[in-house]
């Protein structure tokens, strides 16, 4: 079986959308002559169909919500310093005890991949993992995602600019040099782009060897000097001659105040965030407040807030808000879709109103109070979206500025005053470097998905922040952490940014999923996943749903491929353009495109309404992007669905992690799952997967990470491989 024939399957995309168009002569055959599958997927490879969908209809899609065997009395028993609520958390892991039954090897089920495909590192057969209780490809002669060969890097999207530009002498982000150099470790492999006569060469410019720091999944590069941090997406302005000169001007944000509260529903589900366990670790921490009125904010933040629909605080606000309204620092752990943004927000305005903040006016250095900083633009777009909402009608001043946009327009913005600067990293080096931010006012520092704000992609760059000149030490400002997921290894460096007598709220299992999330695992080989996901889209109809896969350029090709079976898609990934980025965020949004192929660039913090369905078309390399991917669905008391599709050819690393997460989360665990996992496991096993797994409580209480399955925290992660982020 050979490699598949994007060429061929990629000739008449259904335009009804947003439709990425790849032209054919851009992906022609490399060098190699390969010939590639050129099946439909839809046709003679839908013959084991019927065995497939009896499975998935067991498996749980399109079936009511499966709360699994578990064991009820297994509740999981937090020691905590203070809890309300309590639900007992059904941890299961190994409930049905593993078998010892290994599962067998060997050459079966026709997996056999020739290709070096850039997705996927494996060139072996797939093994014949035991079909007990989990989807089996049978006769898989489909190959999937963006295949390696000769003239690799020739696949584009030549529509509205998506994809690439120019053909066959491009490197990719997501395969040359940011994998090579070891930089830092990934579970697929660096290639050598070496072979197949592609010359490497990144749309912005990244990554291609000027030196200087260069995050695995950055546009951002140090160098020296006052102008040091660069957004590669910034091309020339910032002096850097690389890269294309970035014009993009994003649209003005809502005026009407419909618009600018326009919100979304609470679910069935909302209220049992009532039932949560929370723990609140550290010294001498505040009471936790029940209601909006006991946060005793001005009048104006009480109608924003009801304006917003909120009527009702969540568990994470309550135990924050008075922590953070009395000074404190905070490292704090919510699921997915808890509502962490307002639970920053709102006592950060409430003390700028209450220290009597002025009208900002225009200045050539602005200096703002708060700086908020997140990993992805469109997130970071988000938040300052809320912050807007929440200061509407106070002189509060919010501003955004993110890559992949005119640096002289966040200037611009910046320059009419600035009171909460909501940024990424990049883009906030940048401007400080240029001399028109001033730290010395900053009294609140926050870090939005701060797990991800302080691993090796993002911890350098956090770390010169706090460094710059001017900004105030940790003692002199209040530092606020936030995320769904904080490996102990990141609390741990976490503390340099904290005082040290941080609090730290957890809402839950610290990592833990949400549980309005009905989780599904199939089996599923790399040569079978694109059927598998367009049977399970075709069932889901018009319902909301985000694709996600481990690379840009399999995100095009998913995208493509799925617009060619006329379901209507669009994408998102750090190489398009911030103009597409937002095209097609907001065609997903809107109805337009229900279908969203994404790569991890989407799965942190998008908060977006009626998302019902998140597909992992590949696992990520960590539980914890995992669980952020799966938390877009399931937000604020709706209900969700996750299916995931597990290769055991590349995602065994992930079985003990992923059994339990679902176990915790009381969903079902298929029996093979548990297989794989008890096969993989070693006892005193020491994670070197990435983020394999999660802290379950504050690590200053000198704990082991409280895993099943007895291993320990693992090295800090590195969530992506694929991607830039700034
Ligand atoms: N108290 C509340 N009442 C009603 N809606 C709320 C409340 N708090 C937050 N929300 C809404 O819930 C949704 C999710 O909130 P938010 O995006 O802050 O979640 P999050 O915890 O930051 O999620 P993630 O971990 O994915 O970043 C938003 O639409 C927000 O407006």
């Amino acid at each position: 079986m050979g490699d598949e024939d994007w060429e061929a399957e990629i000739i008449k995309p259904h335009m009804s959308s947003y439709v990425p168009v790849f032209e054919k002569d851009r992906y022609s055959s490399g060098a190699n002559g390969d010939t590639f599958n050129r099946t439909p997927a839809s046709s003679s490879e839908m013959d084991d169909g019927p065995s497939r969908r009896d499975h998935f209809m067991r498996s749980g899609f399109a079936s009511g919500r499966s709360m699994g065997n578990r064991d009820a009395g297994e509740s999981n028993k937090r020691e905590n310093t203070s809890t309300m609520g309590g639900f007992g958390v059904g941890k299961s892991f190994g409930n049905r005890g593993f078998s010892n039954n290994k599962f067998e090897e060997g050459d079966s089920s026709g997996f056999w991949r020739e290709s070096n495909n850039d997705c996927e590192d494996n060139q072996t057969r797939s093994r014949g993992f035991s079909k007990r209780g989990g989807y089996q490809d049978g006769n898989d002669s489909e190959a999937s995602g963006s295949s390696r060969r000769g003239g690799r890097g020739s696949f584009r999207g030549c529509h509205g600019g998506f994809g690439l530009g120019s053909p066959n002498s491009e490197y990719e982000q997501d395969e040359g040099t940011q994998r090579t150099g070891g930089l830092f470790g990934s579970r697929r492999p660096a290639l050598s782009g070496t072979g197949n006569g592609d010359t490497y060469q990144s749309r912005s410019g990244s990554g291609s060897g000027r030196g200087g720091y260069k995050g695995l999944n950055e546009e951002v590069v140090t160098g020296s000097g006052k102008n040091s941090w660069k957004s590669d997406a910034e091309g020339g302005e910032s002096g850097d001659t690389q890269g294309p000169k970035v014009t993009y001007i994003p649209p003005p944000p809502p005026e009407d105040e419909d618009s600018i509260f326009a919100h979304y529903q609470t679910g069935i589900n909302f209220d049992k965030y009532d039932t949560i366990l929370v723990e609140v670790s550290g010294h001498d921490a505040p009471p936790a407040i029940l209601t909006f009125e006991e946060a005793n904010l001005c009048q104006t933040l009480n109608n924003n807030i009801a304006k917003a629909g909120y009527t009702k605080l969540t568990p994470v606000q309550k135990y924050s808000i008075p922590i953070i309204l009395a000074g404190r620092d905070l490292m704090a752990c919510a699921q997915t879709g808890s509502g962490k943004t307002a639970a920053f927000l709102l006592p950060i305005l409430a003390h700028m109103m209450r220290d009597g903040i002025t009208a900002s006016r225009f200045k050539e250095l602005q200096e703002p109070g708060c700086i908020i900083v997140a990993p992805t633009r469109e997130l970071i777009n988000q938040i300052y979206l809320e912050a807007r909402k929440f200061s509407f009608g106070t002189c509060v001043r919010a501003v955004v500025i993110y890559g992949g946009t005119q640096l002289g327009h966040s200037i611009r913005q910046i320059v009419q005053g600035c009171n909460i600067l909501c940024a990424t990293p990049g883009r906030l080096m940048d401007i400080i470097g240029k001399e028109k931010i001033g730290l010395r006012q900053v009294k609140y520092l926050v870090l939005d998905e701060a797990d991800r704000m302080l691993d090796m992609g993002f911890g350098p760059e956090m770390k010169k922040l706090i460094s710059c000149p001017g900004m105030p030490s940790k003692e002199q400002r209040q530092t606020l952490m936030f995320s769904a997921t904080f490996p102990e290894e990141i609390q741990r460096l976490a503390g340099e940014f904290l005082k040290s007598n941080y609090l730290f709220v957890a809402v839950g299992q610290v990592g833990g999923a949400c549980r309005d999330v009905q989780q599904t695992i199939l089996q599923v080989g790399q040569y079978s996943k694109r059927e598998k996901l367009v049977e399970i889209l075709r069932n889901i109809g018009d319902e909301r749903t985000m694709v996600f896969v481990e690379t840009k350029k399999k995100a095009d090709f998913i995208a493509t491929f799925l617009c060619q079976e006329k379901i209507s898609t669009t994408s998102i990934h750090g190489d398009r353009e911030q103009r597409e980025r937002e095209q097609a965020l907001g065609d997903f949004r809107c109805g337009k495109c229900p279908v969203l192929v994404a790569t991890s660039v989407a799965a942190r913090g998008l908060d977006i309404e009626n998302v019902q369905h998140v597909i992992n078309f590949d696992l990520p390399s960590t539980i914890d992007e995992y669980v952020h991917r799966i938390g877009r669905t399931g937000r604020c008391g709706n209900t969700g669905r996750a299916i995931s599709f597990f290769d055991p050819e590349s995602d065994s690393h992930l079985a003990q992690p992923l059994v339990k997460v679902l176990s915790d989360a009381q969903q079902d665990v298929p029996a093979w799952l548990e297989e794989i996992a008890f096969s993989a496991y070693v006892p005193g096993f020491s994670g070197n997967a990435r983020g394999n797994v999660f802290a379950s409580v504050d690590t200053r209480k000198g704990k082991s990470t409280l895993n099943t399955a007895g291993f320990s925290s693992s090295q800090a992660p590195n969530p992506v491989d694929d991607e830039s982020w700034d």
